[in-house]
């Protein structure tokens, strides 16, 4: 007997805050435009996609939802993924990465001291605090991770302070000695007189897409022309379009064309254009001409197109990619079958 398909599919997208507006973008651009009324409601549809629901919540939360199934589908931060996945067996990494949200836990102590520069001094020093009889305190909201880095340096004599928000203040109130915390531009450590530590990176996070394992599973097995593979792969390919001008090149052939045209080409190459194409082409008068194609980065464009012209180019037009479906790419659905098929393998073996 097999089950019924899940309906609706329930994703679970931060609420506010660093997380909100990356996957809003995303599943924009692929398609998946998210109606939500107002930034209270926390509860939305997509448009055009009745099989799923948004509802928004704290990336905290997100990760107990999908794991506890009520929530099959969720974007949060691998840092808090990483945090609850010692409990959270049930919710599985879809994307580990979506290319926003980038930011790194790391290890911080004050600028004043001079002689702690490397995470490997916090040896010496938390046995000197021991030797000394006093508490080196840490203070983090990610004790977890903490503990298992700690424990990978050697470090264990500590007291975790368990906190939330704020935690630069923690070393000038006397509530801590260090900290572990997110960082990204730096300037919020910076402001507070703390210093992260080489060698201190706990984590490094960006936002993430989890599912819930065994509904994982229900909807891979509606295939290529189910919910999550459309998805999935409208979301491969925005993602590997990011920053991408699909690149035409025409001229007509003063030169022999096809050496022109292959000179444009091999330009392009160098200058890291994928996907390179040429070909004939005529123009409205029947004149004959090449044409180049490519997809090239964005942000080089303008420092290409002189050249261009100088290789006997006449026209160079860049529209932004939307979608860059490519073949012999990775597919996000096709390593998620493939990996829910490898753990029911490896479950009937054991
Ligand atoms: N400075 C930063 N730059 C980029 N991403 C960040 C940064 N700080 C945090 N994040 C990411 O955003 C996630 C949530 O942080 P944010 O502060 O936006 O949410 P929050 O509403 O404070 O969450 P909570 O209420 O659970 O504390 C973090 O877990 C991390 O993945
Ligand atoms: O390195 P920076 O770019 O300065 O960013 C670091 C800050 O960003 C996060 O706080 P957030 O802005 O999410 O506020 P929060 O204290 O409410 O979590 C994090 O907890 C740091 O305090």
């Amino acid at each position: 007997m097999t089950a019924d398909p899940i309906d609706p599919v329930r994703l679970a997208i931060p609420s506010k805050g660093h997380l909100y507006e990356g996957i809003i973008e995303i599943l924009k651009t692929a398609g998946y435009k998210v109606r939500r009324a107002s930034d209270r409601q926390y509860e939305a549809t997509i448009a055009g996609q009745p099989r799923f629901h948004v509802v928004f919540m704290r990336p905290t939360d997100i990760v107990l939802q999908v794991q506890e199934g009520r929530c099959h589908l969720g974007v949060t931060g691998m840092d808090v993924y990483a945090e609850q996945a010692f409990e959270a067996q049930e919710a599985a990494v879809v994307v580990p990465d979506l290319g926003y949200g980038g930011c790194r836990l790391v290890v911080a102590a004050p600028e004043s001291w001079v002689d702690v520069g490397h995470v490997m001094d916090l040896v010496d020093l938390t046995a000197e605090f021991k030797a000394a009889g006093k508490t080196f305190r840490v203070s983090t909201k990610y004790p977890a991770l903490v503990r298992q880095y700690f424990r990978k340096w050697g470090i264990y004599y500590y007291q975790l302070i368990d906190s939330e928000g704020a935690l630069e203040l923690h070393p000038s109130l006397g509530i801590a000695d260090v900290i572990v915390d997110l960082t990204s531009s730096g300037v919020t450590l910076k402001d507070n007189r703390l210093r992260e530590l080489a060698g201190g990176i706990v984590l490094d996070s960006a936002a993430c897409l989890i599912g819930h394992a065994p509904s994982l599973s229900s909807l891979v097995a509606e295939g290529e022309t189910g919910p999550l593979a459309l998805l999935l792969d409208a979301m491969d390919g925005v993602r590997r379009s990011e920053g991408l001008l699909h690149l035409e090149v025409v001229g007509s052939p003063a030169a022999p064309g096809t050496e022109t045209a292959a000179a444009v080409a091999a330009y392009l190459r160098g200058q890291g254009a994928q996907h390179i194409a040429r070909g004939e082409v005529w123009d409205d008068g029947g004149g004959p001409g090449w044409r180049v194609t490519a997809l090239v980065a964005a942000k080089r464009l303008t420092a290409c197109q002189r050249a261009l012209f100088d290789l006997g180019a006449s026209r160079v037009v860049g529209l932004p990619a939307r979608f860059v479906f490519d073949r012999d790419a990775a597919s996000t659905f096709d390593d998620l079958k493939e990996r829910l098929a490898a753990q029911v393998a490896e479950t009937s073996r054991g």
